[in-house]
Formats: structure tokens, sequence, C-alpha cells
């Protein structure tokens, strides 16, 4: 525990009936600070759900199951140390007005991930509401923006992917700023509000690209994390799939090199060597979202396709926890001044 840390620690998770804020709350019940007592877990809300309990919604979470979920409200989530927002976007902005400064608001949605404006306005539509330290800690500068804040903005879970495969490339400038990235995802990505695209019968023994041709929302995202690690801009052409799985997130990613695959493998090891969730794996060997399933882990593999002259990176994470709640909470534990690491696991759930 450090200064930044009240005790006891109050957290509150906004949809806890959802998919991220289940996982957040699955994540806080194996907390070392929740095993010993110091954090507490308080109010969890939902939207029409309220009323509901929240075993009603994700029975694995015994021990909270006959917990109640409240309206979601600046009143009901008041007098708690930390919240969680797992909400639609769009949701966010007014916790953020009417929170005190000291709550430790972590949020899941996309609300104040960009930093440019015209970019929101024309991904998202609506009013923008501006940018928060960025929960992705392996960045070059997040990790310092994130120690002792108070408003965080968790990535979107292709951007986690993404920027974590390329960021290393374009930073020591071995690749030409033109990335292209294919990432295939479980249908847990698109939340559990039913949608048709998502039901069994359309997602089971089928793949399906959407968002294509640069409409996906998270493209301003990556361009952003991107372009801020090479100082320049970086052009990206991102094209999401939708596969059957429940987690996960397979990015393949390619750009333009001159480099060879021990000189593009040395310098991903450098650039992750102290890093204690991204794993940089052996020459010749590729990731799969098996390995990292219910853990914080990032799984990368290297090559350089020498005929065609291109960096090839693929890296796999489970979206729902690096690539949402796992990023949250390692964003708390930063924020409040705690082991980096607590809480979360690196080691998947395979076969
Ligand atoms: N799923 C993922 O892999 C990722 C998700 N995220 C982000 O996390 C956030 C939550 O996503 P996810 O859990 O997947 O979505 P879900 O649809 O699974 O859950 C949404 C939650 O928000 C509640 N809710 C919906 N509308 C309102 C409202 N108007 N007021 C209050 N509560 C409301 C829902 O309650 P109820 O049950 O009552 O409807 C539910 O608890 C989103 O912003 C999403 O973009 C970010 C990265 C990855
Ligand atoms: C498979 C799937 O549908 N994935 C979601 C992205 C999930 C995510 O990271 O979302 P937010 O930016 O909404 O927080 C999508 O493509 O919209």
């Amino acid at each position: 525990m450090t200064d930044h840390a009240p005790t006891p620690i109050r957290v509150a998770v906004a949809g806890a009936s959802g998919y991220a804020g289940g996982e957040v709350l699955r994540l806080l019940l194996g907390h070392p600070l929740f095993l010993d007592g110091t954090l507490t877990i308080g109010t969890l809300t939902a939207g029409d759900n309220a009323g509901t309990t929240l075993g009603s919604h994700h029975p694995h979470l015994l021990p909270l199951a006959d917990r109640v979920l409240a309206d979601t409200s600046v009143e009901t989530l008041a007098g708690h140390d930390v919240v969680f927002l797992a909400l639609p976007h769009g949701n966010s902005a007014r916790y953020a007005n009417e929170l005190p400064d000291s709550v430790v608001l972590v949020d899941c949605g996309a609300d104040f991930r960009l930093r440019d404006a015209d970019a929101w306005t024309r991904f998202y539509g609506g009013e923008y509401a501006g940018s928060w330290p960025y929960g992705l800690p392996e960045l070059p500068g997040a990790r310092d923006a994130l120690r002792g804040a108070t408003r965080i903005a968790v990535p979107g879970c292709y951007p986690t992917a993404a920027s974590l495969a390329f960021a290393p490339a374009v930073e020591a400038g071995i690749v030409e700023p033109r990335v292209r990235i294919v990432a295939v995802s479980g249908t847990s990505g698109a939340g559990r509000a039913p949608k048709v695209a998502q039901l069994g019968s359309e997602v089971i023994g089928s793949a399906r690209a959407y968002g294509v041709g640069g409409l996906h929302r998270h493209t301003p995202e990556i361009v952003q994390n991107l372009s801020a690690v090479a100082g320049g801009h970086v052009d990206v052409s991102f094209t999401p799939v939708l596969v059957p799985m429940s987690r996960g997130i397979l990015a393949t990613c390619s750009a333009p090199t001159t480099v060879d695959a021990g000189e593009a493998h040395a310098v991903y090891t450098k650039a992750y060597r102290d890093e204690p969730f991204v794993h940089v794996l052996p020459e010749g060997t590729f990731p799969q979202t098996k390995s990292v399933v219910g853990s914080n882990a990032v799984q990368i593999g290297v090559a350089v396709d020498a005929d065609a002259g291109e960096l090839v990176v693929v890296a796999a994470i489970d979206n729902l926890t690096k690539g949402t709640a796992g990023g949250a909470v390692q964003s708390m534990n930063l924020a409040l001044g705690l082991p980096e690491t607590a809480g979360l696991s690196t080691v998947g759930v395979a076969p």
C-alpha cells in the first residue's frame, strides 16, 4: 500500500450485469486486497436489469450472487473510492462531471480515449467528452501518467492488441508507417445485449468481416497510439473479423520493412523485456488465443516475410481481460500505487 490508496478501498462497478463489468468483478474477487479485506466491493449497478441479482447474470461470481443490482446514477455510485464504468459509450461524462475529483473513475467505454475531437465526431458522433490518461501502461509514457491518476480511459480491445503488436516496430523505425491489421475477435467483444449478428445461429460455423474499409471506430484509436509512439503519423488499415469463439482476439499486423527476422525479433524482446504481461515468443513461434484466455497476458510472435518485404506480427489477448477488465484493474493498481500485477494472471486456460 502507498500514500495513493485509501483504506479500506471501496469499489463500485456500474454495468455489473454486462460482460466487462462481470469480468472486472471476477478479477476483483481474486485481488489480494479483496482477499485480505482491504478492498471492499460496494454498489453494483445495471440499466434495465436493476433490481435483479448479480447471480442471475453471472452465476460464476458466486460470492456476490445475492447482490441486488442498483440503478446506475450519481447517487448510487457516490461514496466509493474507485468506480469502474462498464457502460455503453456516451454514459460516462455525467459521472466524470458529478463524482468528486478524488474518486478513481476507470472508464471501460470509449468516451475519453480519443484526443482528437474531429475523429470522435466522425467515428462516434454525439458530443466529444475529452480525453483521460490512457490505460495501456506498456505504451511509452502511459505508465507514468496512470500513477496517481483519478480518471482513466481503458483502451478498446482491438487497439490493445494492435498497438502492443506494432508499437515496438514503429518506435524503432524498422517499418514504413503504413500498417495493415486484420484481427479476429470472439463474440463477447460485442457485449451481451442481444443483436441478431451475434446470435449463435449467425456466428457458429462462420467468420465475418465487418467495419471493412477503415470504418471501424477503433481505427482512430490505433492511429493515435501508433502515431504517438512513432513521433509522426502512421497510416492504419484495420479490418475486424467476428469468429465463433467466446473470448479472444488474434491480431495479425504487417508493414513494409527491410530488416531481417533476427533484427525484428531483437527489437521486440528489448522493448518488452521488463513488461510483466507482454510475452514475445521465441522466433518461429506464434500465439493462439487459448494461451491467454482468462489472463492479462499478451503473447506476440514476430516474423519477416522476406519475399514480400513485410514485418508480420501476431498478437493474442483475451478481449475481456487484457482487452478490458484486466487493463482496467492493472490501471487501477497503478493509480492507487499498488503492485501493478496484483490480482492479474499471465496464465491462460488452454485447452
Ligand atoms: N466486451 C468487450 O470485449 C469490451 C467492452 N468494452 C466496453 O465496456 C463497456 C461495456 O461493454 P460490455 O460489458 O461488453 O457490454 P454489455 O452489453 O455486456 O453490458 C452493458 C452494461 O451496461 C448496462 N447499461 C446499458 N445501458 C445502460 C444505461 N443506459 N444506463 C445504465 N446502464 C446501462 C447494462 O445493464 P443491463 O443489463 O441492465 O442492460 C450492462 O450492465 C462498453 O463501453 C464497451 O465498449 C471495452 C473493451 C472491450
Ligand atoms: C466483436 C465485437 O463486436 N467487438 C466490438 C469491440 C469491442 C470493444 O473493445 O469495444 P469498445 O470500443 O466498444 O469499448 C466491436 O467491434 O464493436
